[in-house]
């Protein structure tokens, strides 16, 4: 990956006066494959149709290889855009449909039968080019959109949600496939998608939006280890929050003893905390559960919190309780079982304790904004 192939800068854009996008900055290599990922209605399609053409900025600028076409048409642009509802003619054959775009292009016969095969061989669909869309599976005919979208050798790939009408276990293997495909034609690709793990299996790099505006963007590891702000962290599944007080103490952040709440000691490791109120955030498989009579000594740098056991129940690998604490409800992942009543105590260790001070947090979900 080289270099900014595509550079959005300063972007603005809204519908009818209402702003959707607000100075969005974004810089993609050649050959990266980018998630846009975010809740709905933040505006990740609108950011899409703006990289392709059919939203134009109220402010800001598109650049390819440092040429501005922000005023340029769509189909100037040498992108490619693949949709959710596939958007292939029903009433043309497979060839018909991948061949489309050159048709439009004037190419003559024999170079579109050699592109359409070439797709069809590249996307296993090899012996379905006479079949109409309606006689194939949601998974060829995403293909098939692929192949369509891919035909006319396009500079970038726009992928507007294209694996959300598939059934799950379909959609585990086109995303497979169009990962395979990008990096093995190198080529650059904005994704967009509201299903975290999906962003984190396929892109090079995420970019979180929340509300038109870009809330963090790095690698897959870096937004989910390191979420730079409680927004971020409850998007990537940081659901639990704990609210709680402490003080700065040269690299340390020291949280005193409260009812239930053992003191401790956690490094600061770079995060911008200062003195007063925080939300902890953390993952339910990230916090141990024991019994409140179990003997070990809890560890440095690690939250210990006492509770009771609210609710137990089985979604399958580790057992889910919930946990009823004097700091609130939380959700914790164990091998075993626990019974409802058990008095118990959870620890949850410094790296996986993500804090956030009082300016951070105002900008927390509720769970009804992260799941739309
Ligand atoms: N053509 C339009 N005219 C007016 N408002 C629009 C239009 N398209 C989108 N919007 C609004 O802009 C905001 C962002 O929409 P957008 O489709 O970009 O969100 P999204 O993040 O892609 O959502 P989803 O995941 O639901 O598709 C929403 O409030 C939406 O209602």
């Amino acid at each position: 990956m080289t270099g900014n192939f595509l550079e959005i800068r300063g972007v603005h854009v809204g519908y009818g006066g209402n702003p959707v996008l607000t100075d969005i900055d974004l810089a993609i290599a050649e050959g990266e494959f980018v998630a846009l990922l975010g809740s709905s209605g933040c505006g990740k399609s609108t950011l899409l149709r703006t990289i392709a053409g059919f939203n134009t900025p109220t402010s800001g600028t598109i650049a390819i290889r440092q040429r501005d076409v922000t005023e340029l048409s769509p189909d100037r642009r040498g992108m490619a855009l693949v949709f959710q509802s596939y958007a292939l003619w029903p009433h043309m054959t497979v060839a018909q449909n991948i061949g489309y775009g050159l048709k439009l292009r004037h190419k003559s016969k024999a170079e579109i039968a050699a592109r359409v095969a070439e797709m069809e061989a590249l996307l296993g669909l090899s012996g379905l080019g006479q079949r109409k869309p309606g006689a194939l599976s949601g998974g060829q005919r995403q293909r098939v959109a692929l192949g369509r979208a891919l035909a006319i050798d396009p500079a970038i790939l726009l992928l507007d949600e294209p694996l959300s009408n598939l059934d799950a276990r379909i959609r585990l293997a086109v995303r497979h496939d169009i990962r395979t495909l990008q990096q093995r034609l190198g080529i650059t690709a904005v994704h967009v998608t509201h299903d975290r793990e999906e962003a984190m299996v396929m892109a090079d790099r995420i970019v979180i939006l929340d509300q038109g505006r870009i809330a963090q963007q790095g690698t897959p590891e870096d937004v989910y280890n390191k979420p730079a702000s409680a927004f971020v962290a409850a998007f990537m599944g940081a659901e639990n929050a704990l609210q709680l007080e402490g003080t700065v103490v040269a690299d340390r952040f020291v949280l005193g003893a409260r009812p239930g709440q053992a003191p401790c000691q956690l490094p600061m490791a770079g995060r911008p905390l200062v003195d007063g109120p925080v939300e902890a955030r953390f993952r339910a498989e990230a916090a141990v559960l024991l019994a409140a009579d179990d003997a070990g000594s809890c560890p440095d740098a690690t939250l210990e919190l006492a509770g009771t056991v609210a609710a137990v129940s089985y979604p399958g690998g580790l057992w889910r309780h919930v946990v009823r604490t004097a700091s609130g409800e939380v959700q914790v992942d164990a091998p075993r079982a626990l019974a409802v009543g058990d008095a118990v105590k959870i620890r949850i260790a410094h790296p996986s304790l993500f804090l956030f001070s009082a300016a951070a947090h105002a900008a927390a979900p509720s769970r009804s904004r992260i799941a739309a």
